[in-house]
Order: structure tokens, then sequence, then C-alpha cells
């Protein structure tokens, strides 16, 4: 811009400034949505061309209706252009094959285990590899981040889908099925701890939650999706586990190419000193707006950083003894960790199989009911992207939090309520000669379920459970008993008794779908995506992608803890001590959200720091900051911090 020019911009800014005061004065208690008004006139102010001449022209006197006129007409052109929700959507198909290839693998595994003969250890091997594998690759993923750039982690993730789905497509044995599962583990970690950091970097402050949020409503598409290939490809019994597994190089080859033509984050690039670089970048994602204000902003910030931080030591040393990175890397932990204690996955991995606990016995209606649930999760982050930037993600978050706390006591109730009403055993029938009679041990069909080993044989008079007993299952087929009246189809026909491997015949069924809707109704608006969204804006440039890569590390190992031991905690604490220790873990969480969460709705990344200079679990007292907008504007060369308060002092 030329140095006249840029005098009509500051002139302009001084008009509209002192406009802004003389209103004030005039009306003492402005109405917010007079002052969003003001500030969307001032940030519209510096970047018009149009607004210049209308300043020019009607500077004299008359010309203050013009000038709000002017200035009103170029903030509504001042639209974020195409290009930023286009790479933000490419970033989030990162998020997409997260989601699918971490929800597909139930289903899969249905078809696998018959197919390649897989016991225990194999089917948890294929399992927890790629979550494992995230967990490493999501902690190496900072220094790759920050030493190659985030486009080329995405590139590189997005090769690691593609190449790890083709091998799982092609695998002809057990153990390259799980190479395939490894590789595809370490592309998960990589997209999960660099798409949000990279959406949050190229986004405008007023879209960044919004459009981070968008990763994780690509994550619960992903896992969506993943149900619906699951329950369509059952049907297929050979082979229907390639398609199954392999679908997931389709959405990773078009990211790869697309990643090919999108462009670094220039927040990175001007890390690195690459100047020229990020300008053009930074105006291509500004469309019509002036970049000057914000290239400067993130300039000043890094160039401050270095002093008050320094550049010497690993970067982990750095946060740790710097206070607020310190702050900001608890809070980011936290949240990541609460979101997988209250049990997201054991009822995204474990929904079809809660559902038969609670006593939908049919197998392929519990399959289409676990895609209702991934459904629900998918819809619902929906209403998360509409609501990040209309409540906040303080209030969003607890609130969430808050309702899933009082399903998981729904679902946890459901479970205590069928397990009071359980069956007992009434006839234990003596055992073949050589065959395993320790399930006789168990009075109730509660005791009974929960041991892998067995299973419930009953027949039912007027809706009556009688004559059950509690028998050793079919090692080759948990369908049926290993023997007795539950041994065989054609035994059950003839002898009119039912079989129940996983659950208990029960009248409470509806609490655990009830409870499961409605977890995922609470949880996905805000537990999802929050703690995603929340870690990509509250560090530092210098410490963004280490602090990603250990939250998002947090996030996978947790992951891995909680779905690897429901199995076993529900086998020691039965089901519904498993869901009050999770709704135990919530009410923890929402203390640590109420304390230790700050707002960041509507700040530059750069200003959001700040937000942790006061010590640890006093943000639940600043919330008085919320909604109140800080614009930056360049009056004669310097930065000024223009807030609503102050607007008419810049002249
Ligand atoms: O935010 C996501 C989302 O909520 C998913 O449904 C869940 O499986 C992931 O673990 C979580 O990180």
């Amino acid at each position: 811009m030329s140095r006249k020019a840029s005098d009509n911009v500051e002139y302009t800014l001084r008009s509209l400034s002192s406009l802004m005061g003389e209103r004030r004065r005039k009306q003492p208690e402005p109405d917010a949505a007079s002052a969003a008004g003001e500030r969307s006139l001032l940030a519209a102010a510096e970047s018009t061309a149009s607004l210049q001449s209308a300043a020019a022209g009607g500077g004299g006197g008359g010309g203050v209706g013009d000038l709000e006129r002017a200035a009103r007409r170029q903030f509504q052109q001042d639209e974020t252009p195409a290009f930023v929700y286009v790479v933000a959507v490419f970033s989030a198909l990162g998020g997409f094959l997260f989601g699918y290839d971490t929800g597909v693998v139930s289903g899969a595994m249905l078809l696998l285990k018959r197919q390649l003969s897989l016991d225990a250890l194999w089917q948890e091997l294929l399992v927890s590899s790629t979550v494992g594998a995230a967990a490493v690759s999501a902690l190496a993923g900072g220094a790759l981040n920050g030493v190659l750039g985030r486009r080329a982690a995405i590139l590189l993730a997005s090769a690691l889908f593609a190449a790890g789905s083709a091998v799982l497509a092609a695998a002809g044995n057990k153990e390259t099925l799980l190479a395939g599962r490894l590789v595809v583990g370490l592309g998960i970690g990589i997209a999960s701890m660099t798409v949000p950091v990279y959406i949050a970097e190229v986004s405008p402050p007023n879209l960044r939650g919004r459009l981070v949020t968008i990763n994780t409503l690509f994550i619960t598409g992903g896992q969506f999706f993943a149900s619906v290939v699951d329950g369509a490809f059952s049907y297929l019994q050979k082979d229907g586990w390639r398609y199954m597994l392999g679908l997931a190089a389709i959405p990773a080859v078009i990211q790869f190419f697309g990643f090919l033509f999108l462009p670094e984050s220039p927040r990175w690039l001007i890390q690195k000193g690459q100047i020229q670089k990020a300008r053009r970048i930074l105006s291509q994602m500004r469309g019509n707006q002036t970049i000057d204000e914000e290239y400067d902003s993130i300039k000043n910030n890094i160039e401050e950083e270095e002093k008050e931080v320094g550049s010497a030591g690993p970067v982990i040393c750095r946060i740790l003894s710097h206070p607020p990175t310190r702050r900001a890397l608890i809070v980011g932990c936290g949240l990541q960790m609460f979101q997988q204690l209250s049990g997201i996955n054991t009822i995204m991995y474990y929904s079809a199989t809660i559902l038969q606990m609670s006593g939908v016995e049919d197998d392929r209606l519990a399959i289409w009911l676990a895609s209702v649930t991934a459904f629900t999760n998918f819809i619902f982050t929906l209403v998360g992207v509409w609501l990040v930037e209309k409540v906040g993600r303080r209030k969003l978050t607890f609130g969430s939090l808050a309702g899933t706390f009082v399903a998981l006591i729904i679902l946890a109730l459901g479970f205590l309520l069928s397990a009071q009403v359980s069956p007992r055993v009434t006839f234990k029938p003596v055992a073949p000669l050589g065959q395993n009679a320790s399930c006789t041990r168990y009075s109730y069909c509660n005791e009974c379920m929960l041991d892998p080993d067995c299973g419930f044989c009953y027949k039912v008079n007027k809706s009556a459970v009688i004559d059950s007993s509690c028998i050793p299952v079919n090692k080759a087929s948990t369908d049926e008993a290993a023997w007795g009246r539950c041994e065989n189809e054609t035994k059950f026909k003839t002898e009119e008794v039912f079989w129940a491997y996983n659950f208990c015949p029960t009248p409470y069924s509806w609490t655990a779908l009830l409870g499961l809707i409605l977890y995922l109704v609470f949880f996905a608006p805000g537990m999802g995506p929050m703690p995603w969204t929340v870690n990509s804006e509250i560090y530092p440039l210098w410490a963004r992608s280490t602090g990603n890569a250990c939250s998002s590390g947090i996030n996978w190992i947790f992951n891995v803890l909680v779905s690897l031991t429901f199995l076993h905690t529900a086998e020691y604490l039965t089901y519904y001590g498993a869901f009050f220790l999770y709704a135990g873990f919530a009410a923890v969480g929402l203390l640590f959200i109420y304390g230790c969460l700050p707002e960041t709705k509507g700040k530059k990344l750069e200003e959001i720091e700040s937000l942790f200079d006061n010590r640890l679990c006093s943000c639940g007292t600043s919330d008085s900051d919320e909604g109140r907008y800080i614009e930056y504007i360049r009056v004669k060369g310097s930065n000024y911090h223009l807030s609503d308060n102050d607007a008419s002092d810049v002249e």
C-alpha cells in the first residue's frame, strides 16, 4: 500500500473511531448488537478502498451517515474467501480417515475372526495396535510439524493412510494385517495432531472455532460412514472385510493429491523466515481484507516470544519452565484426558455389544443400532459446529460434560435395574463327560453373562424366564452353547429354548438405548470437538506443535486405557459399576473445566497466551471478559489495541 493510501486509511480509522466515540458518549449503554456493528465497521474500515473515497468525500460534516453506510456495505463484501473453506475441508479429510479407521474395525473383526480363525489375543492386537501406533506418532508428530511444516505432515499422514489401507485390503495373513493396522495408526496419530493446528492457523479468528470443529465433524462422519459400510459388507461373509478396510484408501488419495496444491500455514512460514511466501498465502486466505495487521501481529508475537522464552533447549522443557504455556499444556492435556475418561470410546467401539448386553438379541439389529448411535454422534457434532462461535468454548464444553454425566448415570442405573431383576439360574444340568462344568457355579444370569466363557440358556413362559441354566459357550461360535439344550439351532427349535451370550433377558433394554443416545446428544457438540479445538488455539506459535503433540498423545493413551479395559472393568465392577466409574471421572472433569478452561472465542491466536498469565483454576472468575473483542489497528506505524471501551482514544 502506498504511503498516501495508508494515510487515507489512518484518516478513515480516526474518523470512524471518533465517530464511534461520539456515538458512545451520546448513547451511554449501547446494546450488544450495535456494539458488534461498530466493531464490524472498524474492522471493515481498514481494508476498504471504497470506504476511503466515501470518507474523503463525506469527511466535511454531513458524511457521517454515508460513511457508516459505506462501511457497512464494505463489511458485507468482506467475506471469507471460499479458499479457506476448501483448505479446511481437504485437511479435515484427515479427521474423516481418523474416524473411519478407528470405527470400521469392529465390523471387520466379526468377519476376520471367522475367516482367519483369530483368537482373542489377535483380535485385541488388531484393534489396539492402531490406537497404540497413533499415540506414538501423535507424540512424534510435534517434532515433524515443527521441522517439516504442517503441509508436509498432512501429506505424510495421507500417504500412510493410503499405503496402510492398500496393505489391509490385500492382506493374506494376520501378520500382514497387523502391519497394515500399524501403518494406518501412524497416519491417524499425525493427522489427529496436525489437522486442527493447520486449520486454526489458516482460519480468520471469527471462524476458527467453527472450522476446527468441522474436523471433529469429519471424525464422527468417518465413524458413521464406517458403521454403515460395516453393516452393508457384513452380508458378504467372505472377504467383506477387505472392502471395509481398503475403502479408506480413496479419501486418503484424494487428500494427498489435493494437498499437493494447497499451501503451507502462513504462521509456520513466518516463523521460518519465509516472509514473502507467508504474505502471499495470507492474502490468498483473507481475500479482500488487508493482511498487514494480522501479519504484524504474528511477527511481533514471534519476536516477543523469542525474547521472553528464548530458543535454547528442547521445546517441551521451555513449555514446562514458562508458566503460561505450562498452564496451557495442563488445560489442553486435561481436556483430552477427560474426553477419554468419560468413556466415549467405550460407547463408540462397544455400542453393539452394550446394546446386546442390555438385551438386544439379534446380531444384525445390534450392528444397525450401533450405526444409529454413530449417526447421533455425527449429527450432534454438527450442533457443536453451529454453537461454538455462539456460546463459546467454555460454556459449550461445560454444558456438554454436565449432560454426559447425567447420561452416564442413566446408563448405569439402567444396567443396575437390569442386574436387579436378573433371572435366577433354576436348572443345573450335569455336564457330559469331559466337558467343562465351571459355568454351573453361577446363580444369576448377570454373573453368568459377565464370564466370557459362559452363556445363559432359558425358556420363556408368558414373558417369564423359566428353566434357566448357565452353560459354557461353544469356543468356535458364540451363537451356541458347548453342550446341552442350547448346543445348536435344531435343538433350540425342538426344545423351545433361547441362548443369550453376553446379555440377559430383561425388560429394561430400552434404558441402555436411551442412555447411549442421550450420552451422544450431550457429548458430541462439546466434549467431542472442544478438546481438539481448544488445543489448536491455546499455545503460542513456538509451543503449538509440541503442545498439540503432547495433548493428542494423552488423548490416544487414555483412549487405549479406557477402551481396552472396558470388558475387564465390567467383569470386575459389573456394567453399572463401569458406567458409575465413568460418571465419577466426568464429575471431576466438570470441576476441572469450571476452574481451568478460559474462553478463547473470537480472540486472535496471538492474544490467547495472556489468558494463562494468572494462576490455574482462576478461569471461573474471569468470565467477564467473554465476548469482549480486541481489534488491532495500524495507526502511524505502530500497533494499538482498540477495545470496545477505548475506541475514542485512538486519536
Ligand atoms: O473427538 C473425537 C470424537 O468424539 C470421536 O467420536 C471419538 O472416537 C474420539 O476419540 C474423539 O477424540
